[in-house]
């Protein structure tokens, strides 16, 4: 099988496009394991759709099963248009929905790619916790978010109590001097902080610019400080990057 490795500013993943859909759960845990595999944080599997361009499958790099990823949808869109799956501007079936996205400034090993997540959801706007006020924000995955001075501490066990009682990522972020946002995030299936994790961008976004913390059109940066760029519409967010194919080989499947 000809696999794909990509990377959504630090948040990376395996690619490969086949007929069906199937349990992959186990195919995921390895070739996304670090050591013994390719080395990645999640596993996309690119399907034909009778109605939308494609559909994917999306597994973290526990072998669990995700229904978003805004980096990886970002990464998706890269790899079905340069593989001739997907026109430029494509949409496509995931767990959460249906996600628009659009590549552009592309080349066969990277582009600049926006999705369109779906409409985000507030599951609760006041979870105490360890003296802290947090969010509950699906954006097509559920996030807790915690708007704090800054970013410098993330206390990785905290968050790791926090996913298993919300069975949810974790994420903290601070508004930089210039109005935009530094965010980190705990990776619920990777069990772990990542270098950048979309949903959880774009959760942190709702958050401060609900609370007037931040204007709309603005730049989140994530642990692996690359720059996103990342817009609502009253309606849904636009989240913007860029995405890079890390390399392409064939792996026995
Ligand atoms: N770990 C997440 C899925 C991947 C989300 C993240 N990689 C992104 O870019 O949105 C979960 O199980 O809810």
């Amino acid at each position: 099988m000809r696999i794909a490795k990509y990377s959504a500013n630090g948040n990376d993943f395996v690619i490969f496009h086949d007929d069906s859909k199937k349990e992959r759960n186990e195919l995921a845990r390895e070739l996304c394991h670090r050591q013994d595999g390719i080395g990645a944080d999640g596993l996309i599997v690119v399907v034909p759709h009778e109605k939308y361009d494609f559909e994917w499958e999306f597994y973290n790099s526990d072998g669990s099963h995700a229904d978003m990823c805004g980096n990886g949808s970002r990464a998706c869109a890269h790899y079905a248009y340069n593989n001739d799956l997907a026109p430029q501007k494509m949409s496509f079936l995931t767990g959460a929905g249906v996600i628009n996205a659009e590549v552009s400034d592309n080349s066969p090993k990277e582009g600049m790619v926006l999705s369109e997540l779906t409409p985000p959801e507030i599951i609760d706007q006041a979870i105490e916790y360890n003296g802290k006020t947090w969010w509950l924000i699906n954006t097509g995955v559920p996030h807790l978010i915690c708007l704090q001075d800054d970013v410098e501490e993330f206390d990785i066990e905290e968050a790791r109590e926090l996913r298993f009682i919300y069975n949810a990522n974790v994420n903290i972020c601070s508004v930089t001097e210039d109005g935009n946002l530094n965010v980190r995030t705990y990776e619920r299936g990777v069990e772990d902080e990542t270098l950048a994790c979309g949903t959880g961008m774009s959760a942190c976004f709702y958050r401060a610019y609900l609370e007037e913390k931040v204007q709309n059109n603005i730049e989140v940066y994530p642990t692996s400080k690359d720059t996103l760029y990342l817009g609502y519409n009253g309606q849904t967010i636009t989240f913007k990057g860029r995405v890079k194919k890390t390399f392409e080989t064939d792996w026995e499947i």
